[in-house]
């Protein structure tokens, strides 16, 4: 069988990685997000490098660091670049109308918060079995706590209504930050008010962020089998 056709969505989430990378100029700092969909994001970022274009980028994991490093990508900090012109990144679900987002099942989420904060636009690629009408329908949501006491952190995050998991790799160890924390995945099941829950969470001591992503998209390129669509938040 010919291999071209073999992952028509996998071709497709390509696609809208390539889209995605289109909008990056010359001289901008954009914020390189983790995960398979922006790995397909930086790789065509790197092509596009390779014809001459000439940009920096803020990593938002040591993974991508590792990639764009090795395709060339000039990449800063933000001790020189406090803002960013543009991030791009993938997510785990999509609300269709709001476009708030739960991201961090790929454990980046403190990273890819601080770099979509600081970006004037904010551009997300998924493809369309990411869409969702409540956050929380298929995914946890991922929240970065200290190892110190995160015990109690998740008995706290467990009021809040939450079956809390801590979470193992598949070789059995603790999984561990890029910035040396825990992860606790929390499923709540549909969530109906994400801004107030992403505050509930924030208040609970030892948390230090959540993957939940409220009023921070500016723009998501959904690659379906009917091809790319593009939804701008309202
Ligand atoms: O939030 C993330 C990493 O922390 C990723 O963006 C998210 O998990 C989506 O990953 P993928 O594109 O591999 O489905």
């Amino acid at each position: 069988m010919s291999g071209q056709n073999s992952d028509p969505m996998g071709e497709l989430k390509r696609r809208a990685a390539e889209e995605a990378a289109a909008m990056v100029q010359d001289g901008m700092a954009v914020g390189l997000g983790t995960g398979s969909t922006a790995a397909l994001m930086i790789d065509a970022l790197g092509r596009r490098w390779a014809d001459g274009l000439r940009f920096v980028g803020i990593p938002t994991s040591e993974r991508s660091a590792e990639q764009a490093r090795a395709l060339g990508i000039t990449l800063v900090d933000f001790s020189t670049h406090a803002q960013l012109d543009l991030a791009i990144d993938g997510a785990d679900e999509v609300e269709r109308g709001s476009l708030d987002l739960i991201k961090g099942l790929g454990g980046a989420l403190l990273r890819e918060k601080i770099v979509a904060a600081a970006a004037r636009r904010f551009v997300v690629i998924v493809d369309e079995g990411k869409l969702v009408d409540h956050l929380g329908s298929r995914s946890p949501v991922p929240v970065e706590v200290t190892p110190f006491g995160w015990e109690s952190t998740a008995r706290q995050l467990g009021e809040l209504g939450a079956r809390v998991a801590l979470r193992i790799k598949r070789d059995g160890e603790l999984f561990v930050t890029d910035g040396g924390n825990l992860i606790l995945d929390c499923t709540f099941g549909p969530i109906e008010d994400p801004r107030a829950l992403e505050a509930a969470i924030g208040d609970i001591v030892g948390v230090i962020e959540s993957g939940l992503f409220v009023h921070r998209t500016s723009e998501v390129i959904v690659a379906g089998r009917q091809g790319l669509t593009r939804l701008v938040a309202a």
